[in-house]
């Protein structure tokens, strides 16, 4: 019912049916189809920037607001009914740490902090506590109330945008099991790299495993497009990242394209651009760029990589979230060079996640910005 508000509706958990899509804009540009204008989302568009995704984590702890179906429903809608008509995707809210507690191991949110863990894995032999996949451990007993959230969601938004899932890669993870928290240096992960290769191995295998169910079974619940997150992909040099993040990042997307070949996906590995080309020819149609790489330099050097094969790599991305605490004016003409910059195949972000001191009208200029920039082209 257009005008209604979308989270006052009932709980609803069918998978069979959903709601017709209204707006395909952001799937076509995913499968690499000419759109009439870039696509345009952003990454943490649900979040502490808002004043109405405050309000709720006022009453509710963040975790909490992820396994409420009702709750993760509205705090993902909260974006789009703020910003009606200018976002063409939903992200679902959660967090890529359900992954690590799912394999038994606590996570807070610590308010002004962020992450914490208080028993990290310190040595090869804490993997034991993980609990294991061939011990009849289930993905999908364990992580059913984001699939639950994402069904709801589904219902929810009515059609009115698809509805992206998303998970961690399993570097970032591990380094997240390992350090604790955030990092300066990641020495304990890249410890465990360089020092126990063969247990980093077997560690990065078993969260990919569970990754890949994962994001399966958030298709299954209605995601209609995945995103996988490796945002500490930078910490690692180009060598290291071909040995321990990229293989990983390939095993997820190959087992996902089999399950779900027509299901976009995208990688977003923070800081990786020396790794454009080996992410060109991989499983992933979309790469997500940070804004520290040049569009037009990417767009060359992924079609450089692609030349020969079949495949037309969609990129997204990139404008530094910090231009946000710069004038309209300067977020306006920025915003069109960046979409200039990258043509089509584009589809427009931010080069990493709203922050929470940004101004929500600063955003609107950088959604407007995207609309009128690719009417202009
Ligand atoms: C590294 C990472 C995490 N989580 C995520 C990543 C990958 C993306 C990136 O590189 O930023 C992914 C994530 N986290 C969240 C989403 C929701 C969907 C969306 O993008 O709108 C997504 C896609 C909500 C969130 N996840 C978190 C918040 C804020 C915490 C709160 O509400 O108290 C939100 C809205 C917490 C979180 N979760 C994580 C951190 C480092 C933090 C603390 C950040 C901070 O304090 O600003 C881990």
């Amino acid at each position: 019912m257009p005008g209604e508000d979308p989270s006052s509706t009932q709980l609803n958990f069918d998978t069979t049916s959903f709601p017709e899509l209204q707006n395909d804009l952001y799937l076509r540009a995913a499968r690499g189809e000419k759109t009439e204008r870039a696509p345009v989302w952003c990454m943490r568009q649900a979040g502490r920037y808002l004043p109405e995704f405050r309000a709720i984590r006022v009453e509710h702890d963040f975790f909490r607001v992820c396994r409420t179906p009702a709750l993760a429903t509205e705090v993902t809608i909260q974006p789009l009914r703020r910003y009606a008509g200018l976002l063409d995707a939903a992200i679902i809210f959660s967090d890529i740490l359900v992954v690590p507690q799912a394999m038994g191991m606590q996570v807070e949110m610590v308010p002004g902090k962020g992450p914490h863990f208080p028993e990290p894995l310190r040595d090869p032999q804490d993997m034991s506590r993980l609990v294991d996949l061939e011990e009849g451990f289930s993905v999908d007993k364990e992580l059913d109330y984001v699939y639950r959230a994402i069904t709801n969601t589904r219902h929810a938004l009515q059609g009115q945008v698809p509805l992206l899932g998303f998970a961690g890669a399993p570097w970032t993870l591990m380094a997240y099991m390992i350090e604790g928290g955030g990092s300066k240096t990641f020495a304990l992960a890249k410890t465990w790299l360089f020092k126990h290769p063969e247990a980093a191995h077997e560690l990065l295998t078993r969260i990919a495993d569970v990754v890949a169910a994962y994001l399966v079974g958030q298709i299954r619940a209605g995601a209609q497009a995945l995103q996988l997150f490796e945002s500490w992909a930078g910490e690692l040099g180009p060598a290291d990242f071909a040995r321990f993040s990229l293989p990983y990042l390939s095993r997820i997307a190959a087992f996902v394209k089999q399950q779900a070949p027509e299901v976009p996906l995208t990688v977003f590995a923070k800081g990786a651009h020396y790794a454009l080309e080996q992410l060109a020819v991989s499983p992933f149609d979309v790469i997500s760029l940070d804004w520290t790489i040049d569009p037009r330099d990417a767009r060359r050097r992924v079609d450089e990589a692609c030349a020969g094969l079949s495949k037309k790599v969609v990129l997204q991305g990139n404008l530094d979230p910090t231009l946000l605490f710069g004038s309209p004016d300067v977020i306006r003409s920025r915003t069109e060079e960046m979409c200039r910059a990258f043509g089509p195949a584009h589809i427009a972000n931010l080069g990493h996640g709203m922050m929470p001191t940004h101004d929500p009208e600063h955003l609107r200029v950088f959604l407007e910005s995207v609309h009128s920039a690719s009417k202009k082209s």
